[in-house]
């Protein structure tokens, strides 16, 4: 098989293979790599709709991760898609009010994080041995609540790699926060910041690109790389369930093979719909991939506008994991509609830096058409909740009710009838209190971990091991950082 190589959205340094994509992260030039090209499915169909979700996981992978042997790719699947998942299906698939639910909650964190953040660490210890790096790799994370956990999870104890987390102290859930400052595990270090996720992602993200810091990182035998989805290592693997979800409805009866479905995704970072892209470029018979925010509806204005504009006031919601105003990959859709090219994508993104605003040039617009805009208010939000609830007995955690109410605005406005997945991202019981409030006001005087019992109750399955002794586990981690102390953390913390 021909190498696919990777390059960079801003056009610097030279193509790397996917492997070294992996371990470095995000490229030198502050650019996110992309694939030369999309690889296109070589299997049919119906001969895909064979494979469970390890097999499936390898035809997709093989395609991306090129300079990765047979070998190494079944043993990353088999280690990750273990035992660690609730259910051998890995991501079910449950119909439930007029739509389908692919639910990606089932791994040792309950959401979607899992999915990708399971098979990372094993690629990236195989990435290492590749490059035969000898050094020490730090995981830089910013998290709204949801990466962070998974990223310690997945990183915790894993030779030769420290994992950094940095999330907003104030906007995530109390079981959010509380799953990662109990993380345990020596190379595990968890820091809460005075400022949102976009502070900490562009903390995070100038650290990878400052010369000064690199140049003493090395010296002491320490290389970045990243668990965020800014890494085409998050990616690759989040490819997987979109194919994996319409082969299960082509093997339950509910579409022909080659019929068109479309995705409803809650989106902030723009990662998770992207992959959806990724799978409609690869021949995955995709209609629309409807991207669906929150009350920071940063990602409806660019589509409705073509206009990207990120000053603007920054909403906390119940659906904190989205609570974001930078969508980093949304820098990849760019490449991919500029025609490939980096000087326009390195124009908008100075534009962004510099004036906190992009404009779209028109044939690039035209370029959008896969997909649709959306967003739920935080009324919209609760009342998605209590009717799905009311009628199909179903609880959705507050990112899948966006979607879901996203997708039913839209199916109304647009008269569309396409089969679709409602693409759910975590677990009700990593918000229950604000599930539960959208119910009954009552529960608003409660915290979330007192409302797993009422949780339970409401069909959301039994409480999940992963967090039944959660809030008396003790807290592990108590740095609190102010948005511009980010760096000297790190310094600290590797005694640099
Ligand atoms: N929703 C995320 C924010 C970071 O997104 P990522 O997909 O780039 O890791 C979170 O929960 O942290």
């Amino acid at each position: 098989m021909t190498q696919l190589l990777y390059h960079s959205t801003r056009g610097g340094g030279n193509p790397v293979t996917a492997s070294e994509a992996i371990l470095q992260g995000i490229a030198a030039d502050g650019g996110l790599y992309v694939p030369q090209s999309v690889p296109q499915i070589d299997l049919s169909l119906d001969r895909l709709a064979e494979l469970n979700y390890h097999q499936l996981a390898y035809e997709i992978l093989r395609l991306y991760l090129t300079d990765y042997s047979e070998e190494e790719l079944r043993r990353a699947i088999g280690r990750a898609y273990d035992e660690k998942f609730t259910t051998p299906e890995i991501a079910p698939l449950q119909k439930q009010a007029g739509v389908h639910f692919l639910e990606l909650f089932h791994g040792p964190t309950l959401a979607f994080k899992d999915m990708a953040l399971s098979i990372l660490p094993h690629l990236l210890q195989i990435a290492v041995k590749k490059a035969g790096l000898g050094k020490e790799v730090v995981i830089l994370t910013a998290t709204s609540g949801d990466t962070g956990k998974a990223a310690l999870e997945g990183f915790a104890g894993v030779d030769g790699t420290r994992i950094i987390v940095f999330f907003p102290e104030h906007g995530v859930s109390q079981v959010q926060k509380k799953q990662m400052v109990t993380q345990t595990g020596e190379n595990t270090y968890v820091v809460g910041i005075e400022g949102n996720f976009d502070d900490a992602q562009s903390g995070v993200k100038a650290m990878f690109t400052d010369k000064k810091l690199l140049s003493a990182m090395d010296k002491n035998g320490f290389a970045f790389s990243s668990a965020n989805s800014i890494n085409i290592g998050r990616l690759v693997p989040q490819v997987v369930y979109y194919f994996h979800a319409y082969l299960t409805l082509v093997s339950r009866g509910e579409i022909k093979s080659g019929e068109e479905i479309n995705f409803s995704v809650p989106t902030g970072n723009f990662g998770n719909i992207l992959a959806g892209h990724y799978a409609k470029q690869m021949g995955l018979p995709i209609g629309k991939l409807i991207c669906a925010s929150n009350k920071n509806k940063v990602l409806f204005d660019f589509f409705s506008s073509g206009t990207y504009d990120r000053k603007r006031e920054f909403f906390v919601t119940m659906s904190p994991s989205m609570d974001i105003l930078i969508s980093s990959n949304l820098e990849r859709l760019l490449y991919h509609i500029s025609g490939q090219s980096p000087g326009i994508v390195s124009d908008l993104m100075a534009n962004l830096a510099d004036t906190g605003q992009y404009r779209l040039p028109e044939n690039m617009q035209k370029s959008l058409t896969d997909f649709v805009g959306g967003y739920a208010t935080e009324e919209e939000t609760a009342q998605a909740i209590r009717q799905v609830l009311e009628s199909s007995d179903y609880l959705m955690d507050p990112h899948t009710a966006v979607a879901y109410s996203v997708w039913q605005k839209y199916r109304g406005e647009a008269d569309d009838q396409t089969p679709t997945v409602v693409v759910s991202t975590a677990s009700p019981y990593k918000f229950s209190k604000d599930v539960l409030t959208a119910i009954d006001a009552k529960f608003a005087d409660y915290d979330d971990f007192a409302l797993f019992k009422e949780v339970d109750k409401l069909s959301a399955g039994p409480i999940p091991q992963a967090i039944k002794d959660l809030q008396t586990k003790p807290v592990q981690h108590k740095r609190v950082c102010q948005k511009d102390e980010m760096r000297a953390i790190v310094e600290n913390i590797l005694g640099i």
